[in-house]
């Protein structure tokens, strides 16, 4: 009877104290080991990617224990979330003074905390905010869970990698294979306009995304499509240019309702599970990520990683580009270094 009293305590949605009723739910329950799988950590839960995001991870059996941490409403989606017949234990965590209780132990830390665009502005307008957030968040990290793979989703990805890494740094835990920015959404946003473009189904088709995240520094290297694959000048100008404004075009159609969040919750899951795969030991697990870099002259660059037991073991060369890729290569530099600057120096100042 004390049992299913202090259970309907946890049910509660109103109980702000989100922490400790998911210690007296696993009190409470007679399994207590749990599957075996790895703990992640969402951090921005409650948020238009991190709902569909935590219901995804939720499903992902190499995922055996989910902490959704929020700053609002990580209680409801928390309860909610915990209800599905999947193997991995939730648990929900509220502000701030729980943060570091939500980032204990876990092996992957995914990051979609911050604010969105609304129609007419870029990624780098929402700079002031999100810089502050995923300092604050990485700091975190750096103290609860240094040996955590980051990946990094909070805009603009370009800036925030920079920030992390200049947080770790300062905190001496910085290991670049563990801080991942997510590119993967341009990669899927590729491979479904190029499949369209070709007329196949888009899980035949693999476009390496490289530079970075935001309108000309997302490069699509159309030469080295998989199935091998030629386009007139006209599809690959059209391609580039669908590829680089995917983001916007979402940002348009909602109209100031925010941007891209359910094909990045989905971009998200299948990059966090690429990184799962990795940790697990699975060989050839290989991704584009925004990742520190000596592929170019920048600090930072996203390619094609292999992603194994220790984050980004390896990160690949660019490969033969042609002549069009080459001119978006100097276009994409040049607006990487200022970004990548601007977050270096948020952290300086
Ligand atoms: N890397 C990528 O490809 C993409 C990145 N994004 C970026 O992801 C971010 C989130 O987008 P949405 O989920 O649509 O925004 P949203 O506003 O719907 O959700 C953000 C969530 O973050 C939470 N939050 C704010 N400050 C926080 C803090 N200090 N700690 C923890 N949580 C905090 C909010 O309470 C909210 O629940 C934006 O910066 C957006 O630009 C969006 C799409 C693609
Ligand atoms: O466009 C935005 O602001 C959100 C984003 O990064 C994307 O959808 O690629």
């Amino acid at each position: 009877m004390q049992r299913i009293a202090r259970l309907s305590a946890h049910l509660n949605p109103t109980n702000p104290q989100m922490e400790e009723s998911a210690i007296l739910e696993r009190v409470n329950c007679r399994a207590k080991g749990g599957a075996p799988g790895f703990k992640v950590a969402i951090l921005g839960a409650a948020g238009g990617i991190g709902q569909p995001l935590a219901m995804l991870m939720k499903m992902n059996p190499l995922v055996s224990v989910l902490h959704l941490y929020d700053v609002v409403n990580s209680p409801g989606v928390t309860a909610d979330i915990s209800h599905m017949d999947t193997g991995a234990v939730v648990r929900g965590f509220l502000g701030q003074q729980q943060l570091e209780a939500a980032l204990t132990g876990m092996d992957v830390v995914v990051i979609p905390a911050g604010v969105p665009r609304k129609p007419g502005m870029t990624r780098d307008d929402l700079f002031n905010i999100n810089a502050g957030i995923v300092k604050t968040l990485c700091e975190g990290i750096s103290k609860c869970c240094p040996n955590a793979i980051v990946n990094l989703i909070s805009n603009p990805v370009n800036s925030t990698v920079p920030i992390a890494a200049e947080v770790f740094k300062k905190a001496g835990i910085y290991d670049p294979k563990r801080l991942l920015g997510v590119t993967m959404l341009d990669v899927v946003r590729a491979n479904t306009f190029v499949a369209e473009v070709l007329g196949l189904d888009p899980r035949e088709v693999d476009v390496p995304v490289v530079g970075g995240h935001a309108g000309v520094t997302i490069l699509p290297l159309l030469s080295q499509v998989k199935p091998p694959c030629s386009f007139t000048p006209e599809e690959t100008e059209y391609l580039t240019k669908r590829i680089q404004d995917g983001g916007t075009e979402v940002v348009q159609a909602k109209a100031g309702a925010g941007s891209a969040t359910l094909s990045m919750a989905y971009a998200a899951v299948k990059f966090a599970d690429a990184c799962l795969r990795g940790l697990r030991g699975d060989a050839g697990v290989v991704e584009c990520a925004f990742v520190a870099s000596q592929v170019t002259e920048l600090p930072f660059f996203a390619t094609k990683v292999r992603l194994g037991r220790t984050g980004a073991e390896e990160v690949y060369q660019l490969g033969p580009l042609n002549e069009y890729e080459r001119a978006g290569l100097e276009n994409a530099k040049r607006e990487l270094a200022i970004s990548i600057q601007k977050g270096v120096s948020f952290m300086k100042k």
